[in-house]
């Protein structure tokens, strides 16, 4: 799969020599490749390009548009087909073919066109909306009722105005009896109408909102701890800020578009239908009128919505830029400020937001442009009406209060037609949102963190095994790391990895926090195959872990330091803390334990830090304590005193100790020397000295550099 997304199809056309290359070999391969990709799961793989297929013609066109290019240079039709016409012809039919396999096309200047085959796009799955839907479908239905409504009443009250209006005419042709006792009936009711509209309205809008907000809600909750349940080889795999994104903006726009839909689509489907209706009833002749203007006007309304939106989404993704710029140059600041590249982030953000400022411009020209018009057709349709409905009165085929009825609801059928339209764009919106959310909630982990795993009654030894262990990446399935690796860890002793920079050594640490599983061979503690282990045991109570540069929560000490053991009274933290050499500068703090350390503990040196992250693994008080290179980053006098911290922290543990810096790791019971994805030597330091095998050279290595 990762061979076949680096897969690309190419056609190159530069202007001076129009050439074909392919690194799929041909044309059915790019079409089998976009199919591949453009069906979901990709099952629906197709093996042949289906004969005569638009595509096969486009393609069949494109090379004989090249091989003619090629062969009649110097022909001056040859020379137009090849400078002109064959650059043309194919950038016509790359964006065809990519229309038709739903692929994406990349053609630059030089018409050299790279066809991409799109990521599947994700289904979206009702079964899962109705999961969401189902705890709220009592408020849902009452919302639907009441919407219901609502919309009727919009057919009823044009009705009611024209009744007011014939009383009102009534009374000026006639001039007999009281008004205010003519008028009072039809009023009323009209007043009651809207009374009731009003009322119905609020109701449905506050139940969805809270539909809207508690599917919201439950979604957010179930997307975040399906992420959380997700392997580490998840994350590797996709970045932080998409996932992010499908939490809050793909959320929200599934909110919107499922509120809208419900509320404004119900209410213009009736609407539209009921008005129709109305007007049929209420004169057919100015209904024919309608029928013909309305669609016309309403369809060239909705064209210039749909570019409006474009420019508006393409405005808007152009703020998101100009925010990212923004993002990644205050976030890394204090880079920026040691490059002091402060004059280049101000030129890149400026960059993107006067393209941001140029797009917003042409929207709000768009925009101008487009109430303008509207204002002018509305207009012209109510004149139209009233010019059409004038001399029906005069032929006595009408009565005004019929044509004030038959104005109002044409009103309220082009507002419906106009929102129908916005609407439809909102679905597709909002469903590839849900889609997008949908994917991540239906995805299972291949490691589960709880459930079936055994926990061992009796207490452990803490003796570790990895047992002819082979292991590669599951983002790099080519590139084997780990190669029939052996190694034991006895209980209660130092162990330490030693080797070159990328040999392997935190993937050994990765293996046994089982935040990946090895492709064969077992890992063993205490005689026990982890993985049949408890994984929420293994990791929160049986292996501690520091590692080079701890990241720290942005709250307080204290709370930093249970975030090992979350019950742990006051006392356990303080004593983890002295055991961490932590405490005494923790209480220099005016604030203590409470001092709140910043976001990822920036407001702490990484000594402090360190400290803490070691308090924070002791405080679990853990068989097996894995330090990945945990001095590596410090100064000398930070690293002495995180050193007796960890001496001391150390004992009566099995301690695996994975080091960059030989000076650190001499005092350990075993010393393993890794090349290839393999332990190589294997001895107490001295031992591996008197060999004066890859141990010493590296030694040696690291004096010389020392010295340098
Ligand atoms: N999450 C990952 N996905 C894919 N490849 C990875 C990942 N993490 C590490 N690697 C690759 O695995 C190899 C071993 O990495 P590892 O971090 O285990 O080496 P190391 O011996 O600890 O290196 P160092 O001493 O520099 O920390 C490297 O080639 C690295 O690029």
């Amino acid at each position: 799969m990762f061979q076949m997304l680096c897969c690309r199809a190419s056609i190159t056309a530069p202007a001076r020599s129009l050439s074909l290359y392919s690194r799929c070999n041909n044309t059915a391969d790019t079409w089998k490749l976009s199919r591949w990709y453009s069906s979901p799961g990709s099952k629906a793989y197709s093996s042949s390009q289906p004969p005569g297929s638009a595509v096969s013609r486009i393609w069949g066109l494109t090379q004989r548009a090249i091989r003619k290019s090629a062969t009649q240079t110097s022909k001056p039709q040859g020379v137009a087909l090849k400078f002109i016409l064959g650059p043309a012809i194919i950038t016509v039919s790359a964006r065809l073919l990519c229309h038709v396999a739903h692929c994406e096309a990349d053609i630059n200047n030089n018409t050299q066109v790279e066809v991409v085959a799109k990521t599947p796009v994700p289904e979206f799955k009702w079964h899962i909306l109705w999961e969401f839907v189902k705890p709220q479908l009592f408020a849902l239905v009452c919302a639907v009722v009441l919407a219901f409504g609502a919309a009727i009443l919009n057919i009823e009250i044009p009705l009611m105005l024209g009744d007011l209006v014939n009383v009102v005419a009534r009374y000026l042709r006639e001039n007999t009896g009281n008004y205010i006792h003519e008028i009072r009936r039809p009023a009323l009711k009209l007043l009651g109408l809207y009374g009731i509209q009003g009322l119905l309205t609020s109701g449905y809008i506050i139940l969805l909102s809270r539909v809207g907000e508690r599917v919201a809600a439950d979604m957010r909750k179930t997307l975040f701890a399906s992420l959380l349940r997700q392997d580490v080889a998840f994350f590797d795999a996709n970045k932080t800020g998409q996932l992010v994104n499908r939490l809050t903006a793909d959320i929200q726009e599934f909110k919107s578009s499922f509120k809208l839909v419900i509320s404004q689509g119900l209410r213009s489907i009736t609407q539209t239908v009921g008005c129709f209706v109305s007007l049929y009833i209420i004169s057919p002749k100015l209904t024919g009128l309608t029928v013909v203007v309305l669609p016309c006007l309403v369809g060239a309304g909705a064209l210039l919505g749909s570019f409006l939106r474009k420019l508006s989404r393409l405005a808007q993704e152009q703020v998101a830029k100009a925010t990212g710029v923004a993002d990644e140059a205050l976030g890394n600041v204090r880079t920026v400020k040691a490059f002091a590249m402060e004059e280049r982030e101000l030129q890149l953000y400026a960059y993107e937001v006067d393209k941001s400022c140029e797009l917003n411009e042409n929207l709000g020209a768009g925009i101008a442009v487009f109430q303008g018009l509207s204002n002018i057709a509305l207009n012209c349709i109510v004149l139209g009406t009233i010019f059409a409905g004038g001399t029906l009165i005069s032929n006595n085929e009408l009565s005004p209060g019929d044509l004030m009825s038959f104005l109002v609801a044409s009103q309220t059928v082009q507002r419906s037609l106009a929102s129908i339209s916005i609407l439809f764009g909102q679905v597709v919106r909002g469903i590839s949102s849900g889609a997008r959310v949908f994917e991540y909630l239906s995805l299972q982990p291949t490691i589960l963190l709880s459930g079936g795993g055994r926990i061992p009654y009796h207490s452990l030894a803490g003796r570790v095994d990895f047992m002819n262990i082979s292991f590669s990446y599951p983002t790099r399935p080519g590139h084997q790391i780990l190669r029939s690796f052996n190694l034991t860890l006895p209980p209660c002793k130092t162990v330490a990895i030693v080797g070159e920079s990328g040999g392997g050594k935190s993937t050994v640490a990765s293996l046994l926090e089982r935040f990946y599983d090895p492709n064969s061979g077992v890992i063993m503690l205490d005689g026990l195959d982890i993985r049949t282990l408890d994984l929420a045991w293994l990791r929160g109570q049986v292996i501690g872990f520091i590692n080079q540069e701890p990241v720290l929560f942005g709250s307080s000490i204290m709370e930093n330091i249970r975030f090992g053991k979350p019950e742990a009274t006051e006392a356990e933290v303080i004593n983890a803390a002295k055991q961490a050499n932590a405490h005494h500068f923790i209480t220099s703090f005016p604030d203590g334990y409470n001092t709140v350390v910043g976001e990822r503990g920036v407001t702490l040196s990484g000594g402090q830090k360190q400290r803490i992250a070691i308090a924070r693994a002791l405080i679990k008080n853990p068989s097996i304590l894995v330090l990945d290179e945990a001095t590596s980053a410090l100064d000398a006098e930070s690293e002495r005193v995180v050193q007796e911290a960890l001496d001391r922290a150390t004992k009566g543990r099995t301690v695996l100790i994975i080091a960059h810096r030989l000076s650190t790791i001499q005092g350990a019971d075993l010393i393993c020397v890794m090349s290839n994805g393999r332990i190589v030597e294997a001895g107490t330091h001295l031992e591996l000295l008197n060999k004066g095998g890859l141990y010493s050279d590296l030694i040696r290595r690291q004096r010389t550099e020392g010295q340098k």
